[in-house]
């Protein structure tokens, strides 16, 4: 009947074992050990998901009287957990799936039997197992673990509402002794509170300390191999259930006592009670065998938010440090899901401890409680999130390792021994004393804390900082909600004043939306009407850009033709230009050649003036001669006349008889000299005729020299003028065709402007009409704009024919007058050729008229030297013939005859001198005048021959020239109208 009793009866089957030992520790010792028992092939090393129970609480009776809507809608029997609610803003329908779900009217046996009662019997088959229970505060974790504190009758019995802890011990011990089994049992009880260990079967030692001795920190280490364990947890041997449920008063009476000092500490602290069993087990071979199983049971604290919880100034670090192994459980949880490589067990030490719980050979179960109430619907979406998502750990459960009797002796005496040495150490010294092992261990703890101390230190001061960063924060935040709370009434207070407002323009409202159905009506059918219009008008806006893009086009063809037309006018220009600098040169070559012409005719005046002086010269000297002659033969026959009046006188004196014969002689004789002088008369005066007529024609032929070069110079000088007169009605011509080309694109620049014009009215003329009268009006538009556009196109058109008959006709009028002053060029060139070609005749005439006439006075000078030889010759022969005639008579006057023999020989042979040496010169003025007129010829006939040449060149270039210039012209004006065409 009663549990503790009967177990203690048994005592004597339970093993008694070190309060330390663990079964990390059996592992530990196993190494060196016989491996009694293999689990890897027992099918529960596999993967396993960590199990996770959903538990509502049912609405507390105050919750109930407050008539709090209840959100939370649980499924059992399909495992789901429901969370709806429906405001207007805001509607929340989320369904969570478990493996169990246990609703509000589940009772502590249902999820006993249903959860923790199979956990109990892995235990017991020497699996470690763990349970958590998670949840906010005041969601039924406390009341699921422990159960109702009033669950224990007066008597020690327990109600229906105990928990699962009390359950489990009573399960455990009630199948111990079913099966009569050797076993030795030892329970442990801590809380973690801000990140400090605090053992709850910590034996009070001074009631004066309460404070501080309280509960007893203790110390979480690692050994080398990083296995976690407790350094000074107590751990309780415990023989009867009964021993356990009085610990367990204990270990939550000294909760409740630091609750009532710290002020609800249960809500911000994990407590974790463990139970450790080990079972003996006798082999087939007779060896004793033990397997250990441990049960760990884990409340934790609430799940809320740290400001939601109230943790303030000195209460945040706890809540902190509480909220931190919270918060690493789910980031535990979280990296075990993810499977990324770290999982933060260090980093809290509720997770440090239960890491073999987390994704280790344990079997875990989590345990979530929720409250079913609308105002804890945030925290209960929040611990069914960190729920479901736990669902997906996966824990590797093993059986722990079975050991044999001897060896768990042998580890037995250890810790004795380990335990008398601590013992006599401190009875041999006052004060504390450890072993030296211990102090060697606990100094380098020491100094590893004191280098963690420092480290958090400095965290701490960085934490401090944001704590006052927070704070600063909060503070602001707080004056934040303070206005908004002014604000929230402030709008309360419009809310109401608007209230009033909105019910009159809900009647309003309702005024207008009679108003409005009628304007909808209106606006329909305005809308049709408007639709067929924006119909019509879009047909209207395709046709009016078409128009556009026609009006454009024809734009662009004037635009094309206006660019054809400025070129023309740039061609034109350049051909004025370049017509002009060519007329130029050809004027500046022509007056060049006039100038040359004139020089060349200067000098061949100037040749002519000076052949024609020297001619005189040469023909006056020759007359000067010939007069000296005559006065030499004047003289000559003067003496000779003496010389006969002297021989008549002495032939009259000394020979009568001869005198008729003298006289005889003598009259023959004059009338021979006679004869001589009339035909050396004849012949001289036929010379001078011969010279007077050459030297008229001379001067005939300089006049006429003369006249035909002031006839070339006047040919010359009209054809100057005829071709300046050409090139000005030339350029009149040009400058006409410019003006042409500037009028016609004036008058186009002005119609394309009135065109523009037009049409711009046109267009604001028929939009206007159009929105009257689109329909009507379209096609009239149309029309008219069409004729509009033909007519200013035609116009365009014959304006441009007109301008291109007008060019066409100056161009021909061009083509004729170039066609003429070029006929007239060449007929002054001809005729300036046959004048050149006349004169070069009668250059040639006059010059052999000349060489004949010379010729013959040649001739005849040689027949009067002839004449004077011949004369000579019969004075001689009459001489000698009237010798023997007259010698006789003339015997007395042969002497003085002989004298003036001697006198008239001497007289006749100095005459002859005279004579042949006026010949002589007459012949080299004759040859002189000969040779003068030779080169004369010859300086005539090259510069007719150069004038001819030049003439020649010159006409050929300008006839080149010009004819190039207008060919030129002509072609250029005839492929511009051939393009503008
Ligand atoms: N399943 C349940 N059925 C009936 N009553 C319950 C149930 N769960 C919880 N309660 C009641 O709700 C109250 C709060 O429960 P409990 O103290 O266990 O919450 P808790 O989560 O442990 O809170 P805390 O974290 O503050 O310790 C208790 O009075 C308990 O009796």
């Amino acid at each position: 009947m009663d549990n503790s009793h009967s177990q203690q009866q048994r005592g004597g089957n339970q093993i008694p074992l070190s309060p330390s030992q663990t079964p990390r520790m059996s592992k530990k010792a196993a190494r060196d050990l016989q491996l009694v028992d293999s689990n890897s092939s027992n099918g529960h090393d596999r993967g396993l998901n960590i199990q996770v129970i959903l538990r509502c609480r049912p609405l507390s009776e105050d919750e109930m009287s407050a008539k709090t809507p209840v959100v939370i809608f649980c499924n059992e029997h399909r495992r789901e957990v429901s969370a709806i609610r429906n405001i207007s803003h805001k509607q929340i329908n989320r369904t969570f799936a478990f493996d169990k779900v246990l609703g509000p009217s589940s009772k502590q046996k249902d999820l006993y039997d249903q959860v923790v009662s199979p956990i109990v019997n892995e235990v017991l088959e020497g699996y470690t197992c763990t349970i958590f229970a998670y949840g906010q505060t005041g969601s039924g974790k406390t009341y699921t673990m422990e159960g109702e504190r009033k669950a224990i009758t007066m008597n020690g019995e327990f109600t229906d509402d105990k928990g699962l802890i009390p359950r489990s011990v009573q399960q455990i011990f009630d199948t111990l002794e079913a099966q009569n089994a050797e076993y030795s049992m030892k329970v442990s009880f801590l809380e973690i509170y801000s990140e400090e260990i605090m053992d709850l079967l910590a034996v009070e030692e001074c009631s004066k300390f309460l404070d501080e001795k309280l509960k007893k920190p203790i110390t979480l280490l690692e050994d080398n191999k990083g296995d976690v364990f407790i350094r000074g947890l107590e751990e309780k041997m415990v023989w009867t259930a009964n021993e356990i449920y009085k610990i367990l008063e204990q270990g939550s009476a000294k909760r409740h006592t630091a609750e009532t000092l710290l002020n609800k500490q249960s809500s911000r602290s994990h407590v974790i009670f463990s139970i450790t069993i080990h079972i003996k087990e006798c082999t087939s071979e007779g060896k004793e065998l033990f397997k250990c199983g441990k049960l760990n049971l884990v409340d934790l604290a609430g799940s809320e938010n740290i400001l939601r919880s109230g943790a303030r100034e000195g209460r945040a670090r706890e809540a902190g440090e509480n909220n931190k192994s919270l918060l690493t459980l789910g980031r535990v949880i979280n990296a075990l899901v993810e499977h990324s490589g770290h999982v933060p067990y260090r980093d809290s030490k509720l997770t440090r401890l239960l890491r073999d719980s987390l994704g280790g050979k344990t079997k875990t179960c989590i345990i979530a409680t929720i409250s079913p109430s609308i105002h804890f619907l945030e925290e209960t979406l929040s611990t069914l999130n960190y729920a479901q998502r736990a669902k997906n750990i996966k824990n590797r459960p093993e059986v722990n390792q079975k050991m044999i009797k001897s060896v768990l002796i042998k580890d037995l005496y250890m810790e004795i021994d380990r335990l008398k040495q601590e013992v006599y150490a401190a009875r041999e010294k006052n004060g504390i004393h450890i072993p030296q092992d211990h102090y060697v261990n606990q100094e380098s703890e020491k100094k590893a804390m004191a280098k963690k101390i420092a480290c958090m230190g400095l965290d701490l001061e960085l934490k401090e900082k944001q704590l006052m960063e927070l704070q600063e924060l909060y503070i602001y935040q707080q004056k934040m909600t303070s206005e908004l709370g002014e604000k929230l009434e402030r709008t309360q207070k419009d809310f109401k004043q608007n209230e009033h407002a909105l019910l009159d323009l809900e009647d309003r409202f309702g005024q207008a939306n009679a108003t409005i159905k009628e304007k909808e009506y209106l606006i329909y059918n305005l809308l049709k009407s408007e639709k067929e219009l924006i119909e019509r008008a879009l047909g209207l806006r395709a046709e009016l850009e078409i128009a556009a893009s026609e009006v454009s086009s024809l734009f662009n063809t004037i635009e094309c033709k206006d660019k054809i037309e400025d070129r023309n006018k740039v061609l034109i220009q350049s051909f004025q230009t370049q017509l002009a600098q060519q007329l130029e040169v050809l004027s500046k070559t022509v007056a060049a050649s006039v100038t040359q012409q004139e020089h060349h005719l200067k000098l061949i005046e100037d040749n002519m003036q000076s052949f024609a002086s020297t001619k005189v010269e040469a023909t006056e000297e020759l007359q000067a001669q010939l007069t000296k002659l005559k006065d030499l033969y004047g003289s000559g026959f003067k003496l000779l006349d003496d010389l006969a009046g002297e021989l008549d006188k002495i032939s009259g004196l000394a020979f009568g008889n001869l005198n008729s014969e003298v006289s005889r002689h003598s009259s023959s004789l004059v009338e021979l000299f006679k004869e001589v002088i009339s035909e050396a008369d004849a012949v001289l005066s036929d010379l001078q005729s011969n010279l007077c007529n050459q030297v008229e024609k001379l001067s005939a032929y300089g006049q006429q020299q003369l006249e035909s070069h002031s006839r070339s110079l006047q040919t010359t000088q009209s054809i100057s003028e005829a071709t300046v007169n050409f090139f000005k009605t030339l350029s009149m011509h040009a400058t006409k065709l410019s003006q042409i080309v500037e009028d016609a694109q004036i008058t186009n620049d002005q119609k394309l402007y009135e065109l523009e014009k037009k049409f711009e009215e046109y267009a604001a003329t028929e939009e206007r009409q159009l929105l009257e009268k689109v329909a009507e009006l379209l096609a009239s538009s149309n029309a008219r704009k069409k004729r509009m556009l033909q007519t200013e196109v035609d116009g365009l058109r014959e304006s441009d024919a007109s301008v291109t008959f007008k060019l066409q006709q100056e161009l021909s009028n061009v083509q004729g007058l170039a066609t003429s002053v070029k006929d007239k060029w060449t007929t002054y060139m001809e005729k300036t050729e046959t004048h050149y070609l006349d004169n070069t005749i009668a250059l040639k005439n006059g010059k052999d008229g000349l060489e004949d006439d010379l010729q013959n006075c040649m001739s005849k000078a040689r027949m009067g030297a002839k004449q004077w030889r011949d004369a000579q010759d019969s004075l001689l022969s009459l001489q000698r013939n009237n010798i023997d005639f007259v010698d006789s008579i003339v015997k007395g006057g042969v002497e003085a005859s002989q004298r003036i023999h001697a006198r008239l020989s001497s007289a006749a042979s100095s005459a002859l001198e005279e004579a042949d040496g006026v010949t002589q010169s007459l012949l080299s003025s004759i040859e002189y005048s000969l040779k003068l007129d030779h080169d004369a010829n010859g300086n005539i006939n090259s510069m007719i021959v150069t004038c001819c040449e030049d003439m020649r060149k010159m006409r050929s270039s300008h006839d080149y020239q010009v004819g190039e210039i207008m060919e030129n012209a002509g072609k250029n004006l005839i492929d511009d109208y051939i393009v503008h065409g």
